[in-house]
């Protein structure tokens, strides 16, 4: 079992002490017997077009895979969205240790890191901007990941990593298919209403946490932790690890399953 962290661990950013609302927010730790099966939520859809991958974004907090989302290309649709949503961009959340890193818990078990595939309403709003803003602007896919075999798709994207070491870096990074990412079956997962688990911290997220892991190697996750959270020309560098949020409450938010 993944330890809790009971040590201080640095903040990667200081909590802003009120959130606009803040009855909704990410993440959060999913309690399975408390979930609730809903047999209306529809198998997700999901259309990734590896061309419109364009580069990789050391933005000072994780990397960013950022996807061309002028066009309705690389899309989510159906599970418990209403709407059709454009991938915008990937990023991870991981720990200095495989103890911890994750972001959301099941039942209290963090995993070593979290992917997140971030996807904004197009039927609504024509920019990310306008939709993170909005209560049902944004939809983010979350896959846990855990230590094992080397995910031989991810390995593209951690040789592209030394080339974005240092923050407010950026590579070229094209023909990548997001969907290799995703376990292979995403029809289970819980939902609920969330919000960005970073500054600016809105409540704009329907969250799709999947209930499938998918598995990395040990040397894989170690070049996550080889990036840095300062730019070249800063003094003292940092190690990009624990860039994640502290849970949440539920504050009687439902959780819902798409499985019994
Ligand atoms: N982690 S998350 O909730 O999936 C998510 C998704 C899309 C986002 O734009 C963000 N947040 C974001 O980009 N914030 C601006 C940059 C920033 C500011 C402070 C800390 C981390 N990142 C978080
Ligand atoms: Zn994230």
């Amino acid at each position: 079992e993944a330890a809790l962290c009971a040590i201080k661990l640095h903040p990667m950013w200081q909590e802003p002490l009120a959130i606009p609302g803040g009855d909704r927010q990410s993440p959060i730790d999913i309690v399975v017997r408390k979930s609730v099966f809903d047999p209306q939520l529809r198998p997700l859809k999901v259309q990734y077009e590896p061309r419109t991958c364009q580069q990789i974004w050391n933005n000072g907090y994780s990397f960013l895979v950022e996807y061309d989302d002028t066009t309705d290309k690389s899309t989510l649709k159906g599970g418990p969205l209403e709407d059709q949503f454009r991938l915008c961009q990937f990023h991870f959340h991981w720990g200095e240790n495989n103890a911890w890193g994750s972001e959301h818990s099941i039942d209290r078990r963090l995993y070593p890191a979290e992917l997140h595939l971030v996807h904004w309403n197009s039927d609504k709003y024509s920019l990310f901007e306008e939709a993170v803003i909005e209560e049902n602007g944004l939809a983010v896919i979350a896959v846990f990941l855990k230590i094992g075999k080397r995910h031989e798709g991810l390995q593209k994207l951690v040789d592209a990593l030394p080339a974005v070491r240092h923050k407010d870096s950026v590579v070229e990074f094209t023909k990548f298919d997001a969907a290799c990412l995703l376990p292979e079956n995403i029809d289970d997962y819980w939902t609920y209403a969330g919000s960005l688990t970073t500054p600016p911290l809105t409540e704009a997220v329907t969250w799709i946490v999947m209930k499938r892991h998918i598995e990395v190697s040990h040397d894989q996750l170690a070049v996550f932790r080889s990036l840095l959270f300062t730019s070249a020309e800063e003094q003292v560098q940092r190690s990009m690890v624990n860039n994640f949020r502290v849970q949440q409450a539920v504050k009687g938010r439902t959780v819902r399953s798409s499985f019994t």
